[in-house]
């Protein structure tokens, strides 16, 4: 049993950024945690960080450059003993953390599979020809491209708000979002979004789940999150940052992939794309959930190996 648990008086300080995604996370999980020790939620702090991918709104995320865009501040925050946790969505999260910290909390994962928004079309296929499709990430628009190279794809950054109001202003036709986001918002039944298949547009790596980072020093804090932590979603998570971490993924390369658990079986698809949607190299396969990271790690590899150097600069 946990000696000092946090009370209101010495809250446990929950460090996010301030979007209203990562705060209806952050307060996910400070209800989590108060519900799983049965204290107040005032025995939990959250507190807002800054971050550069916060403060540079002018720019596409891939031009910014420089990894953790969204987490550098937090975790800095945290290795300063100014919070005791980080809450961030490990779709954008590096797979290595600074020296000292830790991030090997999950909270159960939502739907990973993207959205397809727009006030005009129910799928991709039947967008007309030449249509303007935003996005800001590497990912979808190489996706997009690649299923359909006669769309035009822009660039489309802001909440979810922002994103409505550009459809809105027929900035784009179409938008793509992540169902995950949309869920924790509550703003599934209000927006005009319709879930695509997994396997019409591979998620990103990790999308849907939130971890929560921590000192490795902290013993207490570890403790604390025990009982919050979803081994599955840990489980699926670890072949996928192994996949990521055998290309060297970052937000400036189009990298799509996803684990399964069933049947006490892990299935894992990936695929890396050219960032123009030339061409796309996938693999798949099938292992033992402890073998989880090899398979990631080796079917990175593999498709490291048959892009060769230069793959993801065209
Ligand atoms: N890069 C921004 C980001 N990071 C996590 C999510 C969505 C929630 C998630 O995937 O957990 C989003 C927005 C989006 O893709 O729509």
């Amino acid at each position: 049993m946990t000696r000092d648990l946090p009370t209101p008086a010495q809250p446990l300080r929950i460090g996010t950024r301030g979007s209203p995604l990562a705060l209806a996370q952050a307060n996910e999980t400070r209800a989590l945690l108060a519900q799983a020790w049965d204290l107040p939620f005032e025995a939990f702090e959250v507190v807002i960080i800054r971050t550069t991918g916060d403060r540079v709104i002018d720019r596409p995320l891939s031009q910014i450059g420089g990894k953790g865009l969204f987490t550098k501040e937090i975790e800095e925050a945290l290795s300063a003993g100014a919070i005791d946790i980080a809450v961030h969505s490990m779709k954008d999260m590096p797979v290595e953390q600074p020296p000292g910290l830790v991030l090997d909390g999950y909270l159960e994962r939502e739907d990973p599979r993207d959205a397809f928004v727009s006030l005009s079309c129910t799928a991709i296929a039947d967008l007309p020809e030449g249509t303007v499709v935003g996005t800001s990430s590497l990912r979808r628009k190489s996706q997009i491209l690649a299923r359909r190279p006669d769309l035009e794809v822009v660039e489309f950054r802001g909440n979810v708000q922002t994103r409505l109001q550009k459809l809105e202003d027929k900035v784009a036709e179409a938008t793509f979002l992540a169902m995950a986001g949309l869920n924790r918002l509550g703003m599934i039944d209000s927006v005009p979004a319709r879930a695509i298949g997994t396997e019409d547009m591979l998620p990103a790596i990790a999308q849907g789940a939130i971890g929560i980072e921590r000192r490795g020093a902290d013993s207490r804090v570890a403790e604390l999150l025990e009982p919050i932590h979803h081994v599955e979603t840990a489980q699926r998570l670890a072949c996928e940052r192994a996949f990521l971490a055998a290309l060297d993924g970052s937000c400036q390369t189009p990298i799509a992939g996803l684990a399964e658990i069933e049947g006490g079986r892990l299935r894992f698809r990936g695929e890396i794309l050219r960032p123009d949607g030339s061409e796309v190299l996938a693999e798949a396969g099938e292992t033992a959930i402890a073998d989880g990271p090899a398979l990631g790690r080796e079917l990175g590899e593999t498709l490291r190996r048959i892009a060769g150097p230069g793959f993801f600069s065209v």
